[in-house]
């Protein structure tokens, strides 16, 4: 594997160490800032962050404004967090003009979001470079909530990631909501059987119902880990082996035997541990995807556009 501080992307712990040397504590502290006045910060900046490293690699093309730009597509329409990255850009372009990407901004800024919910921190390998282009319609290879486990699987490959990546990665949602738009056809007409879906647990159906009435507001937002909310830890593995899985595609991580073995591995109590150590690893490993370092790409003045 070689040393643990430089990894294949090109990108490497302390990137910014002679630079710009309070760049990490500078995105910290914006981040704390606006976490501790909106908890649900937090599984916004990871999200963020996965849906740019899966869309033409961890580029920053995410927080691109503009007309038909990655924003603008569904599957971001829920993101969050936006103006936690530019306050923390803007202290960066005083304190070290034209050297902090926004893509290293977006890592850093995820880390910080599962340590500050509790989980293990790791180090972010740096020096990323912000992407020129933002395209809706490359969101494509986002994994959506109702792909075929087949699917998903096939767009983590895409991407570098294995089987065992992926069910970590899903992890992520130990923390954040989903809204009932996204999962209420499970409730009540599944695939058409004007049924609820099977794997639902029996005892939690009345309570996703309640909470997400048949014709009710769509834009209500419901725990994807069932009574752990705001904190980051394994228990979402233990919500899914007992049928506690919220939107459909984490239902299915325990349902798909290619999946379960490892749901398996990270429930129970003795679990948190091991799922905080490979978290942090396979963040490390996502946040690689098809980075551009060196040359490529920019440093950009502000997030929201190219130089
Ligand atoms: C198979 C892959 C995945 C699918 C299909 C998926 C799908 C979803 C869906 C449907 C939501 C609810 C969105 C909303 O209603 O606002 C969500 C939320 C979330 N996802 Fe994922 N996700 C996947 C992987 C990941 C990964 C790899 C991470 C991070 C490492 C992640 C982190 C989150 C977080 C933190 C939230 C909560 C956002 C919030 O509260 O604002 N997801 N995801
Ligand atoms: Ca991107």
């Amino acid at each position: 594997q070689g040393n643990r501080w430089f990894s294949r992307g090109g990108t490497r712990v302390g990137f910014y160490k002679s630079t710009c040397p309070r760049a990490e504590f500078i995105v910290q502290s914006a981040v704390q800032t606006a976490v501790r006045a909106n908890p649900t910060i937090a599984p916004g900046l990871l999200r963020m962050f996965f849906h740019d490293c899966f869309v033409n690699g961890c580029d920053a093309s995410i927080l691109l404004d503009g007309a038909s730009t990655e924003k603008t597509a569904g599957p971001n329409a829920f993101l969050r967090g936006f103006e936690v990255i530019d306050a923390a850009k803007s202290r960066l372009e005083t304190a070290c003009p034209g050297v902090v990407s926004c893509a290293d901004i977006l890592a850093l800024a995820a880390r910080d979001s599962v340590v500050l919910t509790g989980g293990h921190s790791w180090h972010v390998p740096l020096g990323r470079r912000d992407g020129l282009v933002s395209r809706a319609s490359d969101t494509a290879t986002l994994p959506a909530f109702n792909d075929p486990m087949t699917v998903q699987i096939q767009k983590f490959a895409d991407k570098g990631l294995n089987i065992q990546d992926l069910v970590i990665l899903v992890g992520g949602h130990t923390i954040g909501t989903a809204a009932c738009a996204l999962f209420s056809y499970r409730l009540y007409n599944f695939n058409n059987t004007n049924a609820p879906d099977p794997d639902i647990n029996q005892a939690f159906l009345p309570q996703l119902r309640a909470l997400c009435p048949n014709g009710g507001n769509a834009l209500r937002r419901v725990a994807l880990d069932t009574g752990s909310v705001n904190s980051f830890g394994n228990s979402f593995y233990d919500n899914l082996r007992i049928g506690r899985g919220v939107v459909e595609s984490d239902a299915k991580l325990w349902s798909d035997r290619r999946t379960q073995r490892f749901v398996q591995g990270f429930t129970g109590r003795r679990s948190g541990f091991k799922f905080n150590a490979k978290f942090g690893r396979a963040m490390v490993k996502m946040g690689n995807i098809e980075v551009k370092t060196g040359r490529q790409g920019e440093i950009r003045r502000v997030c929201t556009a190219t130089n």
